[in-house]
């Protein structure tokens, strides 16, 4: 069965920006401000394309409504005279109802699903799943997998799926696991990935592949690519994982290379745009929910209570406010995207005494990224990067801690309780839930039917719950390059 050309998936998902204080009466969220950041990034200088897509469309200027594919590069793009196949799935048995439902060429998908009667169409991209033609026959194919950057529940999944897929759909044979992120493509050998050697992988969190930050040299990993007979190269990654693998693709093109590049966007921050969501935040959202209710429990069995949750979110506060909006038991949620402060009136310190004299306790939810501009101030000269050049944060959670701790019994000569919970790591180290792994699964599928379709620097990810292909080369993260602002404080 072919899920990638029938999703389940349905629903939009809202993304949080503004929230900032939960109406304390009612816990309730119907003032809260949603927005999707479904356009933001061709307004982002980053997204301005370094150069035009090779097939991008704009409808015939005669006859002009708008209509715009951002489409994906293709290997007959640099190498014109490629011959094609008919796709081994209409040969399957198992995969026999493929054969009526083959994706067809003119399938695009639509990136603005709300428009108005004269609005211009917008932008589409091509719709993933299996095409009638292929151009890489079985016994050619030899593919790699690599993940690169944090962890996520589902990674193992989707190592898993591209396994099965290519050899279960398409009969390949020959793929290798690529060790610890970019930099084993050069400096460790490669394993030989079977859907033996993969069955299990799904119950475990982390990757079986192992992963790594930094050690991106796009040119020694294309001599690799080259050395080892290398033709579809899957790269399972965040921001950074996605650029160097754009980085890759143009260096295969450059060098006229038979070599299919599609990437499979991971990450547990859910901050992308034009995608749904990203696979392995269902989960960590849920696990969250047993810190949060922690936090509750302690709090509401002692005087004055003070619970404070730390989750992830370098840059965007979606685990933040979705585990937030979910348990109903937190107060205050503190994300990246809205600036607040402690002192003075409608400040945190305010609010949470507040709290305390209406309901005896409070629980604070705080996104990693939250309030970073106070806490350089106050930790001036600490400017740490990780191997790949991300900014390391300062601790939220113990500035917060402590900030609270002083203001009460120091200031105000109040005795408070304080817990201070941080699962940060345990939110992602984790495999991933039911629908994350049918999730894993389709990405991973429609990245297999891609590539052997002859497909290119592209990514895959569900727009408007149907899955599509999406340009690598400006594949649109919401926050790495312009958090966005927000220029108020909401309080309910
Ligand atoms: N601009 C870039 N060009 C080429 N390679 C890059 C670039 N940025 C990052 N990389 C490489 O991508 C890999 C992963 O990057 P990074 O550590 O930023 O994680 P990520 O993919 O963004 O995942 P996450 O942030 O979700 O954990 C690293 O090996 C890094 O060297
Ligand atoms: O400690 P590590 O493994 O570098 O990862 C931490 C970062 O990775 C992420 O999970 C994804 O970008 C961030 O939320 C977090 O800041
Ligand atoms: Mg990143």
């Amino acid at each position: 069965m072919d899920l990638s050309i029938s999703s389940p998936f349905r629903g939009a998902f809202p993304a949080p920006t503004s929230t900032f204080i939960l109406n304390p009466k009612s816990r309730c969220s119907h003032s809260l401000n949603f927005f999707k950041h479904q356009n933001s990034y061709s307004k982002n200088p980053f997204f301005s394309r370094q150069k035009i897509p090779i097939r991008a469309q704009v409808s015939d200027p005669a006859v002009d409504d708008g209509f715009v594919i951002d489409d994906v590069p293709h290997l007959t793009d640099f190498l014109p005279d490629l011959p094609s196949y008919p796709n081994p799935l209409q040969n399957s048995q198992a995969y026999a109802i493929v054969k009526q439902t083959f994706v067809r060429p003119e399938d695009v998908v639509a990136q603005k699903i709300v428009v108005q009667k004269d609005s211009s169409r917008g932008v589409h991209f091509r719709r993933a799943g299996p095409r009638e033609k292929v151009y890489f026959k079985s016994e050619e194919v030899r593919a790699c997998i690599v993940t690169c950057g944090g962890l996520c529940p589902g990674i193992n999944t989707v190592i898993r799926e591209i396994v099965c897929g290519l050899n279960y759909m398409y009969g390949v044979d020959d793929i290798l696991g690529i060790q610890g992120g970019y930099r084993g493509f050069y400096s460790k050998n490669t394993s030989t990935l079977t859907p033996k050697v993969v069955n299990d992988i799904h119950k475990r969190g982390g990757t079986f592949l192992l992963t790594s930050r930094g050690g991106h040299d796009t040119q020694k990993i294309v001599d690799n690519i080259q050395d080892r007979g290398i033709n579809q190269v899957y790269i399972i990654g965040g921001d950074g994982t996605q650029r160097g693998a754009s980085r890759i693709y143009e260096e295969v093109e450059k060098r006229g290379l038979k070599v299919a590049v599609a990437g499979i966007p991971k990450t547990i921050d859910n901050d992308i745009a034009v995608i749904d969501k990203s696979f392995g935040f269902d989960t960590a959202v849920e696990e969250a929910q047993r810190a949060i209710n922690a936090a509750h429990v302690e709090v509401e069995s002692v005087e004055n209570g003070i619970g404070i949750v730390k989750l992830m979110g370098r840059y965007s506060g979606f685990i933040a406010m979705f585990a937030t909006l979910a348990s109903r038991d937190v107060d205050c949620c503190l994300i990246p995207e809205s600036p607040f402060y402690l002192e003075g009136k409608g400040g945190l310190f305010e609010f949470i005494e507040e709290r305390l004299k209406e309901n005896g306790h409070i629980v604070i939810v705080a996104a990693e990224g939250a309030g970073q501009e106070y806490l350089a101030q106050s930790m001036q000269g600490i400017d740490e990067k990780d191997a790949s050049g991300n900014r390391l944060l300062l601790d939220v959670g113990l500035w917060l801690t402590q900030n609270i701790k002083d203001h009460f019994t120091k200031e105000r000569k109040m005795a408070i309780n304080m817990k201070y919970i941080d699962p940060t790591y345990m939110i992602r180290a984790i495999p991933s839930n039911a629908s994350d792994n049918i999730y894993c699964t389709l990405l991973a599928q429609s990245a297999v039917h891609g590539a052997m379709a002859g497909y290119t620097g592209f990514t895959v990810g569900p727009v408007n719950s149907r899955h599509a292909y999406i340009p690598i080369f400006f594949f649109p993260y919401l926050t790495s390059i312009n958090p966005p602002k927000l220029k108020i404080i909401e309080r309910y």
